[in-house]
C-alpha cells in the first residue's frame, strides 16, 4: 500500500507520522514544492521509526511527481492555512489554483488513486478535485467531519464529565464556522442519548464551540491545528487501506442525496477498499434539514467563486 501525502507542512507532516505508526502502509510520499523541506520531513519521521517501532518506509520528494507513481492513495494538504481572524473561505483565492494543479499532476502518476482532500476550504476544493480529474465520486473523499466529530465529542466529554472513549456524536455538513451541523440529537454517552445528562443549555454550548474548533485553535497557535487533523486523516487512509467498512462523516459528491445536487458537502459514509463504498442516508429532524440546507447554500456560495 503506497500512500502519498502532498504538502509537507504542519498537517501533511502530521498525518504522514500518524499513517507511519499505525503500520499499516508499506511506503509513504511527502511531496512539496519547497527545496528539501519534504526530504528533511521524511527524514526526520523515519529516525522515529526505531523508537516509534513501524516499518512503515517514508520519503520525502521536492515536486518530482515521478516519486509518487502508482499511489493507491493520495491526501491533498498543500495550501495556505489561514491566520487568526480569517474564515476558511478566505483561502480560495490562493488554494484553488495550487489544488487544481496538484490533482492534475497525482492523477497523471497514478490514474487509479484514491484521493483524500484536506486543504480549505474543503468541500469547494473537493469539488475542486471532482471538476478537474473527473475521477468517479468514490475515489474523492475531503476530510472534514471525522475532525469536526472528533472535537465535538471532546467538547460533549468536557460537558458530562466522561472519558471521551464513552461518548459518541457525529457532525455533518460544510466544513465552516457556520456550516457545520453537530448531531446533538444523536449523541450519546454509552448509548444514553446524551440530553439525559446535561441542559438544553449546555448541549447548545457544546455545538457552538463544536463549530468554531478550527478557529479556537487558530487563535490561540496563531495558525490552523495539525495533530487532530492528522489523525483524522490517517484515520480515513487506514479505513481504506485495510478495506474497514466503517463510517465517517466526509465530503461527497452529492446528487440528490439528503434533497443536494452538485455540491460537496458532509455526510456519513462507508469507506473501504473502493474509497466511498456507499452514502449513509440518516433519517434528519426538520431542523436539522434545514440546518443542511443552509450549510450547502454557503458551499454553493463558496462553489461560485471557482473558475471551472
Ligand atoms: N480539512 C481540514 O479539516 C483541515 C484541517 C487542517 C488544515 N487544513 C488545511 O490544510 C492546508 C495545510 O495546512 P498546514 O497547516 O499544513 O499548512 P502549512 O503551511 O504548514 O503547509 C502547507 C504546505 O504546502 C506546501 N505547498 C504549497 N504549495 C504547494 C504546491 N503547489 N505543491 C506542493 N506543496 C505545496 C507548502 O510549501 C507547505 O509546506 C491549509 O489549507 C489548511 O487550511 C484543513
Ligand atoms: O480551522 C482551520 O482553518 C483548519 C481546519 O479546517 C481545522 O478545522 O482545523
Amino acid at each position: 500500500m503506497k500512500v502519498t501525502v502532498v504538502g509537507a507542512g504542519a498537517v501533511g507532516a502530521s498525518c504522514a507520522e500518524y499513517i507511519a505508526i499505525k503500520n499499516f502502509a508499506s511506503e509513504v510520499v511527502i511531496l512539496d514544492i519547497k527545496e528539501g523541506f519534504a526530504e528533511g520531513k521524511a527524514m526526520d519521521l523515519m529516525q522515529t521509526a526505531s523508537l516509534n517501532g513501524f516499518d512503515t518506509k517514508i520519503t520525502g520528494s521536492t515536486n518530482d511527481y515521478s516519486k509518487t507513481a502508482n499511489s493507491d492513495i493520495c491526501v491533498i494538504t498543500s495550501g495556505i492555512p489561514r491566520k487568526p481572524g480569517m474564515t476558511r473561505e478566505e483561502l480560495i483565492g490562493i488554494n484553488a489554483g495550487i489544488v487544481k494543479m496538484v490533482s492534475s499532476s497525482l492523477i497523471d502518476h497514478s490514474p487509479n488513486t484514491i484521493i483524500i482532500v484536506v486543504s480549505n476550504p474543503m468541500d469547494t476544493m473537493t469539488y475542486l478535485v471532482h471538476k478537474t480529474t473527473g475521477l468517479p465520486k468514490n475515489r474523492i473523499i475531503g476530510m472534514g467531519g471525522a475532525l469536526d466529530s472528533a472535537r465535538f465529542k471532546y467538547r460533549l466529554a468536557e460537558a458530562l464529565g466522561a472519558p471521551i472513549s464513552d461518548v459518541d456524536g457525529m457532525v455533518i455538513g460544510g466544513h465552516s464556522d457556520k456550516g457545520m451541523v453537530p448531531l446533538t440529537r444523536l449523541a450519546t454517552r454509552n448509548s444514553v442519548p446524551v440530553s439525559e445528562f446535561i441542559s438544553e443549555e449546555r448541549l447548545q454550548q457544546v455545538l457552538e464551540d463544536t463549530k468554531v474548533g478550527g478557529a479556537t485553535l487558530t487563535g490561540l497557535l496563531g495558525t490552523s491545528a495539525w495533530y487532530a487533523p492528522g489523525a483524522a486523516v490517517s484515520g480515513l487512509v487506514q479505513a481504506i487501506a485495510c478495506d474497514q467498512q466503517k463510517i465517517f462523516p466526509c465530503s461527497t459528491l452529492l446528487e440528490g442525496e439528503y434533497g443536494l445536487n452538485d455540491l460537496c458537502i458532509g455526510v456519513p459514509v462507508v469507506l473501504g477498499k473502493n474509497g466511498i463504498e456507499k452514502i449513509v442516508e440518516i433519517k434528519l429532524s426538520d431542523a436539522e434539514k434545514a440546518q443542511m440546507q443552509e450549510s450547502a447554500k454557503g458551499v454553493k456560495a463558496t462553489n461560485a467563486l471557482l473558475e471551472l
